[in-house]
């Protein structure tokens, strides 16, 4: 198979497209290791929790009885999520369109939920994303893009919080949702060198914040199907779980309850860590998130 020619964007709404991901169902009838009253009293604010793992994410944190704020830049997503996990928990939760990549909305951001709830536990920098491209091919507007979402909106969110947590003298802890990118990944370059800065950036101010008792991991997710897969092209999916030793794919509940272990007490020795979660992925696999270049695929190996 050719790489995906620049330009070809698959649409993530196309309705004869299979429908992925966990429903907000399925988020309410999974089954959790974890005690119902795991995260009661804590606040959680979740970036991109209108859909995916932030979704996943958000209802287990209510679930385990915190008060949750979600953010995304799709007003209808966030209010589906908030009128579902009412509807599920009980828990009125609180929901703020805006993007990660305006540090003065990340500022209304972080007051809103301080006015609303009087503290934030834990911030879970989990919004982001990417288009597959060969990276010779990037428009400087995409790379952009791509940068300033995941470098820049994260390092605005975690800063706005730790000035937050500063000045009031109270303890915080932040989740960096990044991806797998210790061996690079062909097509996703862009996605690449953010994620490798937040990785580092999250490990330098691990040890920088840690006199004001913040702490900073990271969660790197391998394949995990969630309707974010709408970017890529049908072909390449059909390959997504070749990518990992298990062959197979993780999904939105398996990043949701590392989030929810990096949230409890358990946690409590853990910082400037990178949590992998791929099915082995780091050690073994590869993937193109286009399509395989046929140079690479030699005797159709990765068909
Ligand atoms: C890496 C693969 C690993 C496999 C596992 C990983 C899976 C996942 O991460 S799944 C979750 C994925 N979810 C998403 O990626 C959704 C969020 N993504 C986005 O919203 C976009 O990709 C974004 C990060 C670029 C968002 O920025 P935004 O400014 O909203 O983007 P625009 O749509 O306005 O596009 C700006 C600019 O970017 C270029 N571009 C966008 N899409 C493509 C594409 N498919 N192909 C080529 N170029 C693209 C383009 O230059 C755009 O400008 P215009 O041409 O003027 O539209
Ligand atoms: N699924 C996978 O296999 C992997 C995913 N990841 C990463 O995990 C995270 C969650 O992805 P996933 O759940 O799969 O996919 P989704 O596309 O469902 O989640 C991405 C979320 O980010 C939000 N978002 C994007 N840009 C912005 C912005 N500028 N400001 C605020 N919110 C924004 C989106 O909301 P809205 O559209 O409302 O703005 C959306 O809810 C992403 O960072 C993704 O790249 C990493 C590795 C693998």
């Amino acid at each position: 198979m050719s790489s995906a020619p620049a330009g070809t964007r698959p649409d993530p709404n196309d309705p004869s497209r299979p429908k992925r991901g966990l429903q907000p169902d399925d988020l309410a009838a999974r089954d959790t290791i974890y005690r119902p009253d795991l995260l009661a009293g804590q606040v959680l604010l979740i970036s991109g929790g209108g859909s995916g793992m932030g979704r996943a994410a958000a209802t287990l944190a209510a679930r385990l009885g915190a008060d949750v704020a979600i953010c995304g830049r799709n007003e209808e997503k966030l209010a589906a999520t908030r009128d579902h996990i009412a509807a599920v928990t009980g828990r009125d939760i609180l929901v703020q369109p805006m993007s990660i990549r305006d540090p003065e909305a990340v500022d209304g951001l972080m007051d809103a939920v301080w006015s609303r709830f009087g503290r934030i536990d834990t911030l879970v920098n989990n919004a982001g994303g990417q288009f597959p491209q060969d990276a010779i091919d990037f428009s400087r507007k995409g790379w952009l893009a791509v940068i300033d979402t995941n470098l820049n909106g994260s390092w605005w969110m975690m800063q706005a919080a730790a000035t937050r947590w500063r000045d009031a003298d109270a303890p915080g802890n932040i989740v960096n949702i990044v991806a797998n990118v210790e061996r690079g990944m062909p097509q996703a370059a862009h996605t690449c060198a953010a994620r490798a800065g937040v990785i580092y950036l999250s490990k330098t101010l691990a040890t920088e914040w840690a006199p004001h008792r913040i702490r900073v991991n990271c969660i790197g997710p391998g394949v995990i199907e969630t309707e974010g897969f709408g970017v890529y092209p049908e072909e390449a999916l059909k390959r997504f779980h070749k990518a990992n030793p298990m062959k197979s794919r993780g999904d939105a509940w398996d990043v949701a309850e590392m989030i929810a272990y990096l949230a409890s007490p358990a946690a409590r020795f853990i910082t400037g860590d990178l949590l992998v979660i791929d099915g082995g992925q780091a050690q073994w696999g590869v993937v193109w998130p286009g399509g395989m270049p046929d140079y690479f695929d030699e005797g159709g190996a990765f068909a």
